[in-house]
């Protein structure tokens, strides 16, 4: 099958020096659920922004469908963004504003500066928003304005928003770190649940092995800006996870539990 995604020898290195990413490559195919592991400050979140061109990548390629994303213009960057959900850590929501015009939000990509900037969202817009929030458990927290809501609600709302994009990939920066376990397994049934209904490719950056290993179809490991591993959940060893975290605590911290079981 075509890939969505084509990441080859990519680089990043910031204005201070530090190499962030060295020689990345890989493929996505579409509807992989994918999560990216590796210890903080492996490069994780620069890899997910030099997808979605938030971070300009130093070398190499990037290909999204036929965009080029490494050398995009601005208007291909548009097109870029507007194809891809994003899902942030800290949820990312306009705190006075309603949960349901923040979803509307998702549509901006998609309207005219004059349109977005005045709010005229059309009437099927409106309707597909209601429609998404009844998917993620939201109705009765529509009209309500996004700082009334739990971190989970919130989080849900960022799905919400990022559906609204129809988007063809959803890249999520560590969706539940802010999250305790219970509302954490809601969101990524959530994620999951969209990649294999809706066939929506994701890339979910993850600090628990734990959760990778439960939903994603693949794992790729990042080790100080390198792909030390790429397989199957079932694939990932316990020396893997070593080769992966180093001495780093984070695998045992947060997702010992996990090997354990296995
Ligand atoms: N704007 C920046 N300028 C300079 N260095 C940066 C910048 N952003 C990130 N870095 C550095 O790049 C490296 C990779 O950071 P990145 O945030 O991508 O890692 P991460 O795996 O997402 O970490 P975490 O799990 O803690 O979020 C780190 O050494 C970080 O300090």
């Amino acid at each position: 099958m075509a890939s969505l995604l084509e990441i080859n020898e990519l680089s990043k290195v910031y204005a201070d020096g530090t190499a962030a990413l060295k020689n990345v490559s890989f493929s996505v195919a579409p509807g992989e659920f994918i999560a990216i592991i590796g210890p903080s400050g492996a490069g994780k979140s620069t890899l997910l922004r030099c997808i979605n061109r938030l971070v300009k990548p130093s070398g190499g390629a990037i290909r999204f469908r036929d965009i080029d994303a490494a050398a995009a213009s601005r208007r291909q960057v548009r097109l870029l963004r507007r194809q891809t959900g994003m899902i942030f850590q800290g949820y990312n929501l306009i705190q006075r504003v309603t949960v349901l015009r923040n979803v509307l939000h998702g549509r901006l990509g998609y309207m005219n500066a004059v349109s977005g900037s005045l709010g005229l969202f059309s009437r099927k817009d409106v309707a597909d928003a209601k429609a998404i929030l009844h998917r993620l458990g939201l109705t009765e927290q529509m009209f309500k304005r996004a700082d009334e809501l739990s971190g989970g609600q919130q989080q849900r709302v960022g799905i919400a928003r990022a559906l609204s994009q129809k988007p063809q990939l959803i890249l999520a920066d560590e969706p539940i770190a802010s999250l305790d376990p219970v509302a954490s397994r809601t969101i990524m049934e959530h994620l999951s649940g969209i990649c294999r209904e809706d066939g929506i490719t994701c890339i979910v950056n993850l600090h628990q092995v734990a959760m990778a290993r439960d939903y994603a179809t693949r794992i790729i490991g990042i080790h100080k800006g390198e792909v030390v591993f790429d397989g199957r959940p079932g694939e990932l060893s316990e020396e893997t996870i070593h080769r992966i975290y180093g001495a780093a605590p984070d695998w045992r911290e947060q997702g010992g539990e996990s090997l354990a079981r296995a």
